[in-house]
């Protein structure tokens, strides 16, 4: 990567725009965007491990695009084991159904509907699916009412295994969105036409079993090392040291205790901002390294403490000392649009973490609320009050208020879901979009391609807001 004119002060992504450069890539889906971290990832994007966004059906459906979920630390290792191990049974083309049986309601059908993206409760007996309910059935009737009144009978279902163009063709054909997926008349799963189109394209983040990708986070106190062990035996595919400030004796020893026990599994530790602090961690054991203090949308650090680096510089310094030690970094916070993803990569990134984008989807781990017609989801900073609180919940009163003082974080805010793409497969769908089609301006056919070619320049506000489309007159 390279500046047109290398700045003399920090920058963030809205700072920097790509230049268009030769190029002999012909198509966009000639480039590959596969990770070189050597993690699994064949998409760059990785969910953060933040409570309110990061769970089981988070990780399942990312992961079955080729992208990876980071467990929170804050979630106990049994129920870490018990995702882990479900999300390992999912199927990497079908997605899960959400099924009922025909004497549920038509008010538990509307509950799990927000569930899932996909739009249909699956009706079954026995384990076959006799109906299918959509939220358009749901509507206009008595929510007491049972679902064999409303659902579609003897629905349209598809054959395991059957060819994904053929899937495509037959939905649209018969002009609905999703269908059961069976196996002689046992069900296996859904599809939906734009599932068939994405398991065409997408390649699944998967182990050497075959299995979708798992990941989960370590905090840097306790028995740091007991607790790695137990995540292993999980099944967990790739571990995350996680803490505010990765340059600190006591984190450099918890990647060390973690990388005593890892093995061949990739251990990823942050956060750091610096060269040094990338150095330090790698040289602990660390395969990749976590970059970004105080970019992200939940928080406050930069404001409690002045603390922080402009996020595109932090990548690119970071990225360069791990290039060069044979180890690769991750961008962690601040993304807000494409564009961010493909300029964290032009800095050097492996991977790029997002999370507040993510917490406004069907699959983040929250529960949906209805503000006056527009659906939303709460999120939560995890150094906030509130997960401060529930991180400590086995301490002493004094000491978790004691903790509740350092916060730096936001407890509450509303994560809206954008009507056209309420679904984190639909953000996948817009980041892989932007970020081949920016590969294909910087004439770069992989994420490495992408970082040795790009050339950057720096741009005022007033650049940044001509690239901003223009939804009416002015
Ligand atoms: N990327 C970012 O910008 C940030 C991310 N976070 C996220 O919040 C979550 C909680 O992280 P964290 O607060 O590290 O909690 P942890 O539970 O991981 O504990 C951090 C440990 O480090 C010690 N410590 C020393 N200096 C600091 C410091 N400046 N900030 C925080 N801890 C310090 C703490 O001791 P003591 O409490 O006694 O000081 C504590 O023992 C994580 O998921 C983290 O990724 C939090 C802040 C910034
Ligand atoms: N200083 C804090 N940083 C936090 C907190 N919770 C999460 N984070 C960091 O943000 C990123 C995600 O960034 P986003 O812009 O995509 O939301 C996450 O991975 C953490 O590093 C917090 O409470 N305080
Ligand atoms: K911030």
């Amino acid at each position: 990567m390279r500046f047109l004119q290398r700045p003399d002060h920090d920058l963030t992504y809205s700072d920097v725009f790509m230049v268009p450069a030769h190029s002999t890539v012909g198509s966009r889906l000639e480039v590959d965007l596969t990770t070189p971290d050597r993690v699994g990832t064949t998409i760059p994007v990785v969910v953060a491990n933040m409570t309110a966004i990061s769970g089981r059906r988070m990780a399942e459906t990312v992961a079955r695009r080729g992208g990876l979920a980071v467990l929170p630390q804050d979630i106990p290792v049994d129920v870490v084991a018990e995702v882990v191990s479900w999300v390992k049974h999912r199927h990497p083309v079908y997605d899960t159904p959400i099924t009922l049986s025909p004497t549920s309601t038509v008010g538990e059908a509307l509950s799990l509907l927000t569930k899932r993206a996909h739009g249909i409760v699956v009706v079954v007996e026995d384990g076959a699916p006799v109906g299918v309910v959509t939220d358009g059935q749901c509507q206009g009737v008595d929510r007491f009412t049972q679902l064999s009144e409303v659902m579609t009978r003897e629905p349209l279902t598809i054959p395991a295994g059957t060819d994904l163009p053929k899937i495509f063709d037959v939905l649209s054909g018969e002009r609905i969105s999703a269908a059961p997926v069976v196996e002689g008349d046992r069900l296996v799963g859904v599809i939906t036409r734009k599932g068939a189109l994405r398991s065409a394209i997408y390649t699944p983040a998967v182990n050497g079993d075959g299995h979708l990708l798992t990941s989960a986070a370590v905090g840097i106190n306790g028995d740091v090392a007991g607790k790695a062990r137990a995540l292993l035996a999980a099944g967990v595919d790739v571990l995350v040291v996680d803490t505010a400030h990765g340059h600190q004796d006591k984190a450099v020893e918890a990647v060390r205790a973690v990388r005593s026990v890892a093995g061949a599994v990739p251990v990823v530790a942050g956060n750091v901002v610096t060269a040094q602090g990338t150095r330090d961690l790698v040289e602990a054991g660390a395969d990749v390294v976590k970059v970004g203090v105080g970019p992200g949308a939940m928080c406050t650090t930069r404001m409690m403490t002045g603390v922080g680096r402009p996020q595109f510089s932090a990548v690119e310094e970071c990225a360069a000392e791990a290039r060069s030690l044979g180890r690769h970094v991750w961008a962690d916070g601040g993304v807000r649009h494409p564009r961010d993803i493909a300029l964290a990569l032009a800095a050097g990134a492996a991977n790029v973490m997002v999370g507040s984008w993510f917490a406004g989807t069907y699959e983040s781990a929250g529960d949906i609320h209805d503000d006056g017609g527009r659906l939303y989801k709460e999120s939560f900073g995890m150094a906030s009050a509130r997960a401060v609180k529930a991180r400590t919940a086995t301490q002493s009163g004094f000491e978790r208020a004691r903790a509740g003082l350092f916060e730096e974080g936001i407890s509450s805010s509303r994560m809206y879901l954008d009507p056209q793409r309420p679904g984190v497969e639909d953000l996948i769908d817009q980041i892989v979009a932007g970020v081949r089609s920016s590969a294909t301006y910087a004439g770069a056919r992989t994420v490495d391609e992408l970082h040795e070619r790009a050339v950057l320049g720096v741009q005022s506000s007033a650049g940044y807001e001509e690239g901003r489309p223009l939804p009416t007159s002015w």
